[in-house]
């Protein structure tokens, strides 16, 4: 019932089934609507260091036309409208870095949203079959670090690449119109400033990576002993753990010093060999100033050029980390959207709004992993409004059973029927709507207990009242302070094991299915809540085809038939009195269990 209201939400983002691009196409196709303001972005680039290259060029012009030169003052051609001109193109330079940052910010997080939407619509239709070979951890971080890195990509670092190497061609070429042999002189110490950046940044970089894993460890390690506190404390396992903790914690920290050690010598570092740069370009360029043959305004230039390298150089080197880390994150999304071929098409097949409720599993054989057979040859027909229950050792190939009726696999041998129809040929939408599971282990979002019954469908308070009281879950709920709209917190952690399941009986209720599936709670309940549960079973069971996997004999002498699974085959099926008459698996599970009472 969970999957069905969750395929169903997702209509919002359509899916074009067996139309798979290849990924870089396909991550083009998803930048396309942010071209537009991408491209003004870039362009607000170009004036930005347009701003930055002409700045120094003002004053040199200041420095030497005016205060070396003399020269007569004209118009704009002044101390004074230099310094106007100088502030204007400051100005214009922080107006048009203002603009292209903002563009860039929202196309990057329209980016994200997008992505984002467009994962978790991917993940929602995944096959279970996929799901279960794939960790939880995995596809959380496709929907969130992935997602971020390729907008990164998009915005951020390929507009900020253009401007880093806009802006050092601009500066290599204005020195070069300046001055062929002081730019020679500048490079002298420039390719060391290269070299010192890149280095640290480097290393930077791979110690961020392991700070990254540490971090992840430990947020994972406190996870894990949180969920598992109870156990820790049953066998006092404290003492154990707080030493496992301090050497992650001990780890990180190490990493961390590292980081701040690395972080705080690149800049004095890159500071010193720059002022190599400036004494040996002064020491130079002052010969040539009294030889004649250098304006003191260009000098001065230059030393304010080679400041405004270690920036965009800086940046290139954290640039060239972000697009390597980009394209994985690419690559991983890109092997999702593949999946896109694969995925379940909850409105293809019959539409079938309302079953009956007939189940024919007809020569069945079914495996997870190929030819290792779960099912092997299983048959069996349950009619319309009877209830069978499904009894065997663990392992057997009961919750299979429900996984194929429920559409989640598919059968290599055999087939299943539902009123006659292949289960493979029905609209999944549809079969799901009509089939309501409830599991040993009840699964509650957060939400209230109106969400949690509800999913999201259109469910009225009459109904909903009445699925509250079939479901004999109507007392406790009114009970709580806030009733049905009482909170329920992550996993329904607030309510007892018992509630819980009344809670998911109400659910089932209140979709009105026609097939109702139960795997029945192993877990002790006190036999209060068992004579409720019991009580909604028979009401949720009324009318409708209902399967029970069966872990206690009361539930079993009610069904029409029952049916004895050993190792994935049907070792006998019929009704009690003919299973007692004879004498099989049924008949030794009941004398044991008669027995076991007696002693
Ligand atoms: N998702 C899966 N991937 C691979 N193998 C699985 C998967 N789910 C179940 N199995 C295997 O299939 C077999 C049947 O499992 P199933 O859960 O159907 O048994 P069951 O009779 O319901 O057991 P229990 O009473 O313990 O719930 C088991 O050997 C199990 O290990």
């Amino acid at each position: 019932m969970i999957s069905t209201r969750l395929n169903r939400k997702t209509s919002s983002v359509r899916l074009e089934k067996g139309t798979s691009p290849g990924p870089v196409k396909e991550l083009l196709r998803l930048s396309a609507p942010y071209a537009a303001p991408l491209a003004i972005a870039c362009l607000c680039v170009v004036i930005v260091n347009a701003a930055y290259l002409v700045q120094p060029l003002i004053l040199q012009r200041v420095i030497d036309r005016f205060l070396i030169g003399h020269a007569v003052p004209r118009g704009l051609d002044s101390i004074g409208g230099m310094a106007l001109l100088y502030l204007a193109v400051s100005a214009a330079g922080s107006v048009f870095s203002y603009i292209q940052a903002l563009l860039v910010a929202r196309s990057g997080q329209n980016l994200i949203h997008h992505l984002r939407v467009r994962v978790l619509s991917i993940i929602q239709l995944l096959p279970l079959s996929y799901l279960d070979r794939t960790l939880p951890g995995k596809l959380i971080t496709r929907a969130t670090n992935d997602t971020s890195e390729i907008s990164d990509l998009y915005t951020d670092v390929v507009v900020m690449l253009i401007k880093d190497v806009l802006l050092l061609g601009g500066i290599v070429y204005v020195m070069l119109s300046l001055s062929l042999k002081l730019t020679l002189v500048s490079f002298i110490v420039i390719p060391l400033i290269v070299f010192l950046v890149v280095y640290i940044k480097n290393r930077i970089q791979k110690n961020f990576y392991h700070m990254k894993h540490f971090i992840g460890k430990i947020n994972g390690f406190i996870a894990e002993s949180i969920s598992g506190m109870r156990v820790i404390q049953i066998f006092r396992a404290e003492k154990e753990k707080e030493e496992q903790f301090l050497e992650l914690n001990g780890s990180y920290f190490t990493t961390t010093l590292t980081q701040v050690r690395l972080n705080s010598i690149l800049k004095p570092a890159s500071d010193l060999f720059q002022n190599l740069s400036i004494a040996i370009l002064v020491w130079y360029g002052a010969g040539k100033i009294f030889g004649g043959s250098l304006q003191i305004g260009v000098l001065y230039a230059f030393t304010t050029y080679i400041k405004q390298f270690f920036a965009p150089i800086s940046d290139l080197a954290d640039k060239y980390t972000s697009i390597q880390s980009a394209l994985v994150s690419t690559e991983r999304i890109s092997e999702l959207f593949r999946e896109q071929d694969r995925l379940e098409a909850p409105e293809e097949g019959l539409p079938m709004k309302r079953l009956d409720g007939t189940i024919e599993f007809k020569h069945v054989w079914f495996a997870y992993n190929d030819n290792d057979w779960v099912l092997k040859d299983v048959s069996f027909v349950i009619e319309k409004g009877q209830t069978a229950a499904f009894i065997g050792e663990t392992g057997a190939g009961k919750t299979t059973i429900i996984s194929l009726i429920n559409g989640f696999y598919r059968v290599q041998k055999g087939e299943i029927l539902i009123d006659g129809v292949n289960v493979n040929d029905i609209r999944l939408t549809e079969l799901r709507r009509n089939v309501s599971v409830v599991l040993q282990d009840v699964f509650l979002f957060s939400g209230t207990i109106r969400d949690n019954i509800t999913l999201g469908d259109d469910i009225d308070d009459e109904n909903l009242r009445n699925a509250l009281r079939a479901s004999c879950a109507e007392t406790f709920v009114r009970e709580l302070p806030g009733g049905i709209n009482e909170p329920v917190t992550e996993r329904g952690g607030s309510l007892s094991a018992g509630q819980r399941q009344l809670i998911s009986f109400a659910r089932a209720l209140a979709h009105d299915p026609a097939i109702f599936v139960l795997d029945e709670a192993t877990a002790n309940i006190d036999t209060h809540t068992e004579k409720l549960i019991q009580r909604a079973v028979d009401n949720l069971a009324r009318g409708r085809t209902t399967l029970i996997i069966a872990h206690r004999l009361s539930t079993v002498a009610g069904a029409d038939i029952i049916i004895a699974m050993k190792n994935g085959r049907i070792a006998e099926s019929g009704g009690s009195a003919e299973l007692l008459k004879r004498g099989g698996y049924y008949a030794k599970l009941l004398e044991e269990s008669r027995s076991h009472a007696a002693s």
